[in-house]
């Protein structure tokens, strides 16, 4: 098969071949109905704290674009549903090609313009890989933040403007060690739903504690549009690189929030 990606001949209807856990119990993204969640009071605030980076890569890999610092970079996540410590590993984009679209997870079968993923790996574990094939749902916490169109994001705006450098697959440029990474999140990190699920793309692994927050996060229509000059790895328009709402089977989902 082609290398997996979200057009007809490679999209989401076609990854159970390689990855026959695409049909599991406990996929993601999920439809996040608010009729079905359940408030849980011992769901605490979330603390993330991420130091300044030296050496960062902001990458196309093809399917996304991804900022990824060095290994070991001390960046940590503790608190809310989380027992241990997770270490940052990355961030990354999934987006659509106009404002209807563009989010993996939905609220009531809406859809945002894009979704941000803060992935982190569950310091229990020697490395990131070791903590996607631990089995069970704690290997991963990932952080979901829902993008809507509205101001200028400035805490992102040193991610977005390197997007042009990396417009075709395969390529990557130094993040300035100014950046700061901190400033994307919301000062404090409450009113969140969360889940047991799994990566959004192939491997499918079902390693990850879902985080997704309520209050979306506003990118302006010219952050949107520089998403939506990327080229994936066939040259066409990356725009569009987001899974479908999986079954939510027998799973609960929570929320820190009534
Ligand atoms: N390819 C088989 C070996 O796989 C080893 C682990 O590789 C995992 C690569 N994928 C990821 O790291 C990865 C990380 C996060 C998300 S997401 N969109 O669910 O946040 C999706 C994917
Ligand atoms: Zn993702």
């Amino acid at each position: 098969m082609a290398p997996w990606g979200y057009e007809k001949d490679n999209g989401p209807a076609h990854w159970h071949k390689d990855c026959p856990i695409a049909n599991g119990k406990n996929q993601s993204p999920i439809d996040l109905i608010n009729g079905e969640v359940k408030y849980d009071s011992g769901l605490k605030p979330l603390t993330a704290k991420y130091v300044p980076f030296s050496d960062a890569k902001f990458l196309n890999n093809g399917h996304s674009v991804q900022f990824q610092p060095s290994a070991g970079n001390g960046s940590e996540l503790t608190g809310g549903p989380l027992a241990v410590k997770y270490n940052f590993e990355q961030f990354h984009f999934h987006w659509g090609n106009n404002d209807t679209e563009g989010s993996e997870h939905r609220v009531d079968g809406k859809m945002y313009p894009a979704e941000l993923h803060f992935v982190h790996w569950n310091s229990t574990n020697p490395s990131f890989k070791d903590a996607v094939g631990s089995g069970g749902p704690n290997g991963l916490a990932v952080l979901g933040f829902f993008l809507k169109v509205g101001a200028e994001n400035a805490a992102l705006k040193p991610i977005t403007d390197l997007i042009p450098k990396v417009k075709d697959a395969g390529t990557s440029v130094t993040v300035p060690s100014n950046f700061d990474m901190q400033a994307i999140l919301p000062a404090t990190l409450t009113d969140y739903y969360t889940y047991d699920g799994s990566l959004t793309t192939p491997p499918l692994a079902e390693c990850v504690k879902w985080i997704v927050f309520k209050q979306p996060l506003e990118v302006s229509a010219a952050q949107m549009e520089a998403f939506r000059s990327v080229i994936n790895r066939d040259g066409k328009p990356m725009g569009g690189n987001y899974r479908p709402p999986c079954p939510l089977h027998d799973r609960a989902v929570k929320t820190s929030f009534k």
